[in-house]
């Protein structure tokens, strides 16, 4: 959970421009303990964009963003231990198993294999752990990815449409753990095209507001 400083990020003035086009101006945006954000707007809108730009992997944008008070660049090391990124594919090499596959994904933080056992059983994986993940289903893949969300000990994530290819029960308990995070005083800053009611304290902010027609 949280480390023993203060999380802050800051995000200031982002403008970013892709193929001639500029997706949002004057974008900011501040994380700190216990905030819920849901990035929304429609396909193309630049939120995946910006997710990857707040979790320190694209770097072509105009503006700052700053880490406990450095940019990110000076401190990404030390940011990269404390923020879980999640794109929007379930992120799991085919031919290793479920439990290769969670080992890989968190092997930054070198997690006890019964942990990582334990996690696949919560997410109803129990008895795939030596499957390749060739032969899971869709939302079963993205269950093993999701595994990471029980065993991570990160107090920021960043998930881009992570409800994808899940039931109805996937769904609810990725809410559930959603709010078990953010309650923990936990942070997320989710993109979904999903509607995350369940969710206490949660605010939508709506990329389109940043687009330069309405800047303008
Ligand atoms: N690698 C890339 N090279 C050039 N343009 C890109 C690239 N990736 C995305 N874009 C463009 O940037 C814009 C924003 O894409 P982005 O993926 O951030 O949108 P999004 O809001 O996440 O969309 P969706 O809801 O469909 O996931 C789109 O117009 C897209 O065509």
């Amino acid at each position: 959970m949280p480390s023993q400083a203060p999380f802050e990020l800051h995000a200031t003035g982002l403008c970013c421009e892709r193929d001639d086009r500029m997706l949002f101006q004057n974008f900011d945006l501040t994380v700190t303990t216990g905030a819920m954000v849901q990035l929304a707007g429609p396909n193309g809108a630049g939120k995946t964009t910006l997710l990857r730009i707040l979790a320190g992997l694209n770097h072509d944008f105009d503006g700052e963003v700053r880490f406990a008070g450095h940019e990110l660049s000076e401190v990404y090391s030390d940011y990269a231990q404390q923020r879980l990124y999640m794109g929007h594919l379930a992120a799991v090499k085919k031919s290793l198993t479920a439990l290769e596959n969670l080992r890989w994904l968190t092997a930054q933080w070198q997690l006890a294999d019964a942990d990582l056992i334990d996690a696949l059983e919560a997410v109803e994986l129990a008895g795939y752990e030596d499957t390749p993940c060739q032969q899971l289903s869709a939302g079963q893949q993205r269950r093993v990815s999701l595994a990471r969300l029980l065993v991570v000990p990160t107090p920021l994530w960043i998930l881009d449409e992570p409800f994808t290819a899940l039931d109805k029960q996937g769904v609810a308990w990725l809410e559930q753990r959603i709010c078990e995070h953010v309650s923990a005083g936990g942070m997320v800053i989710i993109t979904s095209h999903h509607a995350l009611h369940a969710v206490p304290g949660l605010r939508v902010i709506d990329l389109d507001q940043w687009a330069p027609e309405v800047c303008a």
